[in-house]
């Protein structure tokens, strides 16, 4: 962990091409708690992850979270298929200047693949090496698009244990998109009542096409 630095947005507004998705975001996420995100597809959950990583700016209000102490994981998961499963966490945890501790292939059930070229993953096994990946790179908030896509139910039920007796546990933070119950006594964030009125983009799509 880098610090015990919690998550803050006030009055955030968040867009995709220029068109507001929601509006009016205010909430706060302390050191070691999680918070769910819910909404039905395209409700923007990812649009909203991104901005809170710092990988888009705000369409209007604020982020407090330093940028060094967040990580984003989505579906691109950066996985050398070339090296091997131990390999790969040993990289990741170089680039972010940490010691490699081998107990993070037993979180993730990845022992008896720990010889494997990545490259030879099913999808469910490589996404547990890109959710392995986040034990290794020691940051403190977790940014979490759809984590467990590919998983089966024992794989959910192992990344949850990880999320709450590893990472939330020592003081860690994880903000979750998620379809799937986790199964984690978290607060659930429904986006339906910030998302932008489609109608009011619309018009002023119509408004800057016609005048
Ligand atoms: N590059 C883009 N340009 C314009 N609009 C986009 C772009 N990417 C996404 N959108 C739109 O922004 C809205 C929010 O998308 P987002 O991906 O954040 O939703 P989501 O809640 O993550 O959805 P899902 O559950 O399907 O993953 C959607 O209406 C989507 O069509």
């Amino acid at each position: 962990m880098t610090g015990r630095t919690g998550l803050r947005v006030e009055g955030l507004a968040v867009a995709r091409g220029g068109v507001p998705v929601l509006t009016g975001l205010s909430f706060a996420v302390a050191p070691g708690e999680a918070l769910i995100l819910r909404g039905p597809n395209g409700a923007g959950k990812t649009t909203l992850l991104r901005v809170l990583a710092g990988l888009a700016p705000p369409f209007a209000g604020r982020v407090e979270a330093p940028p060094e102490s967040v990580a984003f994981a989505s579906h691109a998961d950066g996985i050398k298929a070339a090296l091997t499963v131990t390999e790969n966490l040993r990289f990741w945890a170089d680039l972010y200047g940490r010691g490699f501790d081998a107990a993070i292939l037993d979180d993730f059930d990845l022992r008896s693949l720990r010889d494997r070229p990545a490259g030879t993953l099913s999808a469910g096994q490589s996404r547990r090496l890109g959710l392995a990946r986040l034990g290794v790179i020691g940051r403190t908030i977790l940014l979490l698009d759809e984590p467990t896509v590919s998983l089966d139910v024992a794989s959910v039920a192992r990344f949850a244990d990880w999320l709450r007796d590893r990472h939330l546990a020592a003081g860690g933070i994880a903000v979750i998109a998620t379809h799937v119950p986790l199964g984690l006594d978290s607060p659930v964030l429904d986006l339906g009542p910030f998302r932008a009125d489609p109608r009011a983009a619309a018009h002023q799509g119509t408004d800057a096409a016609f005048l």
